[in-house]
Order: C-alpha cells, then sequence, then structure tokens
C-alpha cells in the first residue's frame, strides 16, 4: 500500500482488496498495521452497526466535539450508500466544502472520515446496513450535528427530484454550519482538494487513495 497516497487529516477513500477462491472472496476490513503504514494511525475504540429500512434514508450530518471527537472507517455491508463528509476546521481552506463517495456491499469500499469533519449518509435502496469504526468512545453530551441540506455547503445528494429523505426528528432539524460554533480548528493538514463526489480511486493510484 502506498502511503504516499494518504493523509490522515483528510477523507480518504480506501478500496477493498479482496482475494477470490472457488468460494468467494475473502478481505481484511481493518489491520492496525497496514493502516498505521498508510498513515491511519488513529486507534479504534468501537464498531458501530446501523440498519436503515427505507430507500432516501439520510442520518446526519454528525460530529462528536472534543474531548471525544471521532475520526470513522465506514464500510457499507448491505445495500448501497452515498456517504459524505464535511470540512467542519475553523481556517481551513476547504471549510464548509464536502466529499462524497458510494458505498456498497458490491464495491467494498471504505471511507475515513478524520475528526474536524462532519459525516452523513443517504441510503440509495432499501435495506442497508453500515459498519463504521470509530477512534472514541460515544459520548452523547459532545454530539452536534447541522442540516443535511445546508444550502452554504450545497451537498449534491443523489435523490430523485421532488424526494424528500426520511429522517429522524433530530436530523430534520439541525442547524446550518453559519450557526454553530464550531470545535475544530484546522492545524495546517491536508485541505480537501475539490468539492464534489468521487466516484472511486483515481486510476493508477494504488490501493489507497487522499481525496
Ligand atoms: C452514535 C450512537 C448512538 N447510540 C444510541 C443513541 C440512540 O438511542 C440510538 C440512535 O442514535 P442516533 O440517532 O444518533 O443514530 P445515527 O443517526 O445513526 O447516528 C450516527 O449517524 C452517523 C451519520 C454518524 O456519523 C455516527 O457518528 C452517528 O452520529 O443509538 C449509542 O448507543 N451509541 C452510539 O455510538
Amino acid at each position: 500500500m502506498e502511503r504516499r497516497f494518504m493523509d490522515m487529516t483528510v477523507p480518504s477513500l480506501i478500496p477493498a482488496v479482496r482475494r477470490s477462491d472457488a468460494r468467494g472472496w475473502f478481505a481484511e476490513t481493518y489491520s492496525e498495521a497496514a493502516f498505521d503504514r498508510l498513515g491511519i494511525s488513529c486507534r479504534f475504540v468501537q464498531d458501530n452497526h446501523s440498519f436503515s429500512r427505507a430507500a432516501y434514508t439520510l442520518r446526519g450530518l454528525h460530529f462528536q466535539a472534543p474531548p471525544h471527537a471521532q475520526a470513522k472507517l465506514v464500510r457499507c455491508i448491505r445495500g448501497r450508500i452515498f456517504d459524505v463528509a464535511v470540512d467542519i476546521r475553523t481556517g481551513s481552506p476547504s471549510y464548509g466544502q464536502w466529499l462524497g463517495a458510494e458505498l456498497s456491499a458490491r464495491n467494498g469500499h471504505q471511507l475515513f472520515v478524520p475528526a474536524g469533519f462532519a459525516h452523513g449518509f443517504l441510503t440509495l435502496e432499501e435495506d442497508c446496513e453500515i459498519t463504521y469504526k470509530v477512534s472514541d468512545i460515544y459520548a452523547p453530551d459532545c454530539e452536534g450535528g447541522i442540516g443535511w441540506d445546508d444550502p452554504a455547503i450545497a451537498i449534491d445528494w443523489p435523490m430523485p427530484a421532488g424526494i424528500m429523505p426520511y429522517l429522524s426528528p433530530r436530523d430534520a432539524f439541525l442547524p446550518p454550519l453559519s450557526e454553530i460554533a464550531t470545535p475544530f480548528f484546522f492545524d495546517g493538514g491536508a485541505p480537501l482538494a475539490q468539492n464534489g463526489v468521487v466516484h472511486g480511486p483515481r486510476q493508477g493510484s494504488g490501493p489507497c487513495v487522499s481525496l
């Protein structure tokens, strides 16, 4: 794996490396040593698993503030989701910008979302399950969120015209980014390269890609 393509200060799409044989395939979805070599050296302390019944269920945009800020490693194990990270680090050249990637059981891609980014996803079909590792404990007092439809962020959610996403009561009334005091500061790491959709690993970039 090629470290030069990774930077743990920006979201990174990590393609599945599946070893096929007559039975099917095998994949290591997380290896501390392999991720450390990629530059992702945070320690994950909890695994989460959520199921969303309806297509176009939207969870997010969520974050936890320090001292319980979380980096996340997200994977879809059933169905298809559009997974999004928004840079909410004060002072970042890409503050308020977003990146999205399709994660599916079929493609096996994972999205690494560093602390300092709000995270959310939209299910693209019925009965989607995602699992994600997080680098800090669940701390409800530190939870924060931003509206999925904040016009200043303008995420291009892949939804048919006229469809409204299915939201939790909390997510339906989250404030825009301009109305929250973000607890994160840009520390000189890399900004997002661009605002927009990542369709998959870049050609010829090796198994790991910094977005
Ligand atoms: C996040 C979380 C929730 N819960 C509980 C609280 C509540 O009763 C129930 C559902 O919680 P929520 O409505 O917050 O679940 P959900 O909307 O799926 O929240 C998640 O959304 C995605 C986008 C993220 O990035 C995650 O960090 C997390 O915020 O599960 C835990 O027990 N542990 C946890 O780590």
